[in-house]
Parts: structure tokens; C-alpha cells; sequence
């Protein structure tokens, strides 16, 4: 680091020493945020402030004299300035009213100077030979870690801190003023999962290929997106311009086939543009690169949650996901998206909808019901999902949809059990059905 640029307030750091030498109990009201040596950057100050902090912990009154014994038993008086400029330091402060802001201003030229040399670290690390994306990711551990011990980052809370501020949280539901989560618009599915996605929350999606889980994934991405909240669909295996022809029959509906010819009936022109004016009003962003690696996955969602506040990531779907390794077992790698995708649904703050295949298996069976040991490739995904729908497609219904059994075989949030879902392909909406499942029904 250039000396002569160093982020560094000598005065700052002279005043905390200085009340903390002649007022002693003023440094008690720092317990909430204690400095610590290395914020100071004169080695004579974190001496000097490393014998105030021992003596406080004794409980030994802290003077001039007490502190420069301490230094002297341990052969440190000299380095520290001697009791000269103790006394000098102590002198120097009129009262201890401003001890907060100086300590703030010490912790904040701290935190520039570490990252100027977690920027020279960054600088270095790509310099390296290696892949890029590896490196991107080392980098951002880099800072990471620096906002983690800066006390940016998410501190442990004490249950007290939590309670009060869910009793904010609760009055704000009662009141209407929240919801408890957001709402898929599939109203026993909303409820079975607490009031719809939440924060932190993965929901995995299986089924046998076609049922429709992007169909069913975009329904719900498109009703998250209508009520204001920003989504994110990472689509391997459709392009943007198909899932815009989706999105549009689901919109408008307006048959699917219809869209894709261009073979459209009175009326459904109408119908399409309405759909499309809407739709492009929607925050909904698509990203269709094939075969993403988790790196790829990773840091364009924290893009995205840092340009646009995107509150729910869908991965179509987890078997496609490209691995960063390639020596270690499939199994290996998917079990490392899979919990990859849990830290992201974490560390983001937000709901990570992720679509997996299920093993052929489940139609050997004689109901053919796909079982949570059914997901394709790994046990994790089971293990990192927090609620598990397995799509199962059932009877055709009356009017034309498909009845589909939702079985929630994994419910972290709340009870378990099946849904039944009414699909329409010819427009590509889901709803629920009144069909009773909850004793196998349906064939
Ligand atoms: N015009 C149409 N009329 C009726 N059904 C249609 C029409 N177009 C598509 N479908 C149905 O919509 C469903 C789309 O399935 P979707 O792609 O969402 O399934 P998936 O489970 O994601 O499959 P995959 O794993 O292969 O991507 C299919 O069942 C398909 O038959």
C-alpha cells in the first residue's frame, strides 16, 4: 500500500485514547461495537489501546498510570510512545461526548484500508494463470469474508433480537401490511408452504419429462413477477423467444399451437398483444446460456439481485447445469449444484425454484407415483430442498385439462400431502382442481 495514501486519521485515533485515558467508564458504552487493536493504524496506538482494553477487562480503573505500567511490565512503554505522550493523549481531549464518532471514523479508515489490500490481493490472484471464473469466485470470497469481519454482513442475532423483530413482522400480517410470503396464486399450495415463497426457501420441482414443470414454473414466476416482485428463470433447455411464446398463451390464453404457427383465430390477436403489452411490463428476466456452471449461475444472480432486487431464481433445469469439475462422479457434481443453489437461495435472501428430472423407476411402480428417492442423479437434492413437489400426471379431466397430482413429498414449512392441479396445455394455465387426491384418487 503507497504510505503516503493510506486511509488514516491520526486524529481520530489520538481522541479515543485520550477519553478512553481520562474518562474512563466512556469506553463501557462501546460494548456494542468493541475496536479492536488493528483498527488503529499506528503501532504505538494499538499498544496503547490493547493494555486499555486488558485493564478494562479486569475491571482495573484505566489512567495514565495504569496503562503505562502495563506497557512497561510487558516491555512495550518505549514502542508505545512512552508516558509522555500518554499524558499527552490524555490532555488532549476536552470531554468524552464525541468518543462514538471517532470510533466510527477509526473502524471506518480500517475497513478502507483492508480493502485497499484485499483489492491488491484481487489484482494478484488475476494476474495468476487459471480460469477466470475460478478466480472471479475467489475474489468475491475475498470480500465476502472482509464484509463479514467488517460486521456488514449478517451477524449472529440473539433469540431476544429475533422475537422482537418477528413481533414487528407478525403485527405488520396482521395489520395486512405484509404477507408472509410471496404468492403463487395456487392458493393450497400458498398455503401448504406458509403463504407462498419465501427468502432463503429452495422448492424443487420433479417430474418425468413433459408433464410441464416450466410450464408450471413460469405460471408461477409470471404471477411472483405480476405482483411487483422481480424474478429470475435461468432456462438451459428453452430460449427466451419460446418462453416468450409460453408466457404470452399463458397471459393471454390464447392456444400455444396457435402462437407457433402463426395460425391465429379471430380473436386471438387481440388477446396476444393485450398479453404481450402486459407481459413486457412484467419484471421477469430470462437468461438462456446452455449448461451454466454454478460459477456462471452464481454470479449472475448476485448480479441480477444487486441491479434489479430479483426476489425468486428458477434453474430449468438441475441436471442440465454444467459442472465446473468433470473428473468427480455425476453424482458428485449434482449433489455440488444442488447445495451450491441452496448457499445462493441464502446468501441472496432469495427463493431458488429449481426443476430436476425424475428416474425412469417410478414407472415400473403399478400407481407409476414418482417417491422423493426417484429424484434423478443425487439423495442432496432431496436433502437441500426445503419443500419437494412431485409432479405426477393423472386422468384428463372434462373440460380437456389434465389432472396432475402434486405431491408434496418434502415439506420443510408445513404438512405434507398432494394437491390437485387441473393443467391446460392448449394454454399452458394451471390451476387447482376439485378432484380429491388425498386417498390416491384420481388414476
Ligand atoms: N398446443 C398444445 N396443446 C396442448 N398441450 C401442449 C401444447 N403445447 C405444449 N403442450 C404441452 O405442454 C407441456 C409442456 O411441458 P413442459 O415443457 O413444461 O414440461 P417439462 O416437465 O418442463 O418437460 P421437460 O423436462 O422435457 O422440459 C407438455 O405436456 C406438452 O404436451
Amino acid at each position: 500500500m503507497d504510505p503516503q495514501r493510506v486511509p488514516f486519521d491520526e486524529q481520530a485515533e489520538q481522541s479515543v485514547l485520550g477519553v478512553a485515558l481520562s474518562f474512563s467508564d466512556a469506553i463501557d458504552g462501546m460494548a456494542g461495537a468493541p475496536l479492536k487493536p488493528e483498527h488503529f493504524f499506528r503501532q504505538a496506538h494499538r499498544l496503547i489501546w490493547a493494555a486499555i482494553s486488558a485493564l478494562s477487562a479486569q475491571r482495573v480503573p484505566v489512567d495514565v498510570i495504569a496503562v503505562n505500567s502495563h506497557l512497561v511490565e510487558r516491555g512495550q512503554a518505549e514502542a508505545a510512545g512512552g508516558i509522555a505522550y500518554l499524558t499527552a493523549l490524555a490532555q488532549s481531549v476536552p470531554s468524552s461526548r464525541n468518543l462514538q464518532r471517532y470510533a466510527q471514523t477509526v473502524r471506518d479508515r480500517a475497513l478502507r484500508r483492508s480493502l485497499v489490500e484485499a483489492a491488491e490481493a484481487a489484482q494478484q490472484i488475476a494476474l495468476q494463470p487459471g480460469d477466470g471464473l475460478e478466480k472471479l469466485e475467489e475474489v468475491i470470497s475475498l470480500f465476502t469474508a472482509l464484509q463479514r469481519s467488517s460486521g456488514v454482513a449478517r451477524e449472529p442475532v440473539s433469540i431476544g433480537d429475533a422475537l422482537l423483530q418477528r413481533s414487528a413482522h407478525w403485527e405488520a400480517l396482521e395489520n395486512g401490511t405484509a404477507l408472509p410470503g410471496m404468492p403463487t396464486h395456487l392458493p393450497t399450495l400458498d398455503s401448504a408452504l406458509g403463504g407462498g415463497l419465501k427468502p432463503g426457501m429452495v422448492l424443487t420441482l420433479a417430474a418425468r419429462p413433459s408433464v410441464g414443470k416450466t410450464s408450471l414454473a413460469l405460471q408461477i414466476l409470471l404471477n411472483v413477477a405480476a405482483d411487483g416482485e422481480p424474478v429470475l428463470l435461468f432456462s438451459q433447455e428453452m430460449l427466451a423467444g419460446d418462453l416468450a411464446d409460453r408466457a404470452a398463451s399463458n397471459l393471454g390464453r390464447v392456444n400455444l399451437g396457435r402462437v407457433i404457427t402463426g395460425k391465429l383465430a379471430d380473436g386471438d390477436w387481440g388477446r396476444l398483444s393485450e398479453a404481450a403489452e402486459r407481459g413486457s411490463r412484467l419484471p421477469v428476466y430470462i437468461d438462456d446460456r446452455p449448461a451454466l456452471s454454478l460459477l456462471e449461475l452464481r454470479a449472475t444472480a448476485r448480479h441480477m439481485k444487486q441491479a434489479h432486487g430479483i426476489k425468486v431464481v428458477a434453474v430449468d433445469y438441475l441436471q442440465l447445469c454444467a459442472s465446473a469439475g468433470g473428473k468427480e462422479s455425476r453424482h458428485h457434481q449434482i449433489e455440488a449444484i444442488s447445495r451450491g443453489l441452496k448457499q445462493l437461495a441464502k446468501e441472496l435472501s432469495v427463493c431458488v425454484l429449481v426443476l430436476s428430472q425424475i428416474n425412469r423407476q417410478a414407472a415400473n411402480r403399478a400407481d407409476g407415483e414418482p417417491l422423493l428417492s426417484d429424484l434423478k442423479e443425487s439423495g442432496a437434492i432431496e436433502e437441500d430442498a426445503d419443500t419437494v413437489m412431485l409432479l405426477h400426471p393423472k386422468d384428463d379431466l372434462p373440460d380437456g385439462s389434465q389432472l396432475i397430482a402434486a405431491i408434496l413429498a418434502k415439506n420443510r414449512q408445513g404438512r405434507r400431502g398432494r394437491i390437485a392441479l387441473a393443467f391446460q396445455g392448449g394454454t399452458q394455465q394451471w390451476s387447482e382442481s376439485t378432484v380429491d387426491l388425498s386417498h390416491g384418487g384420481g388414476t
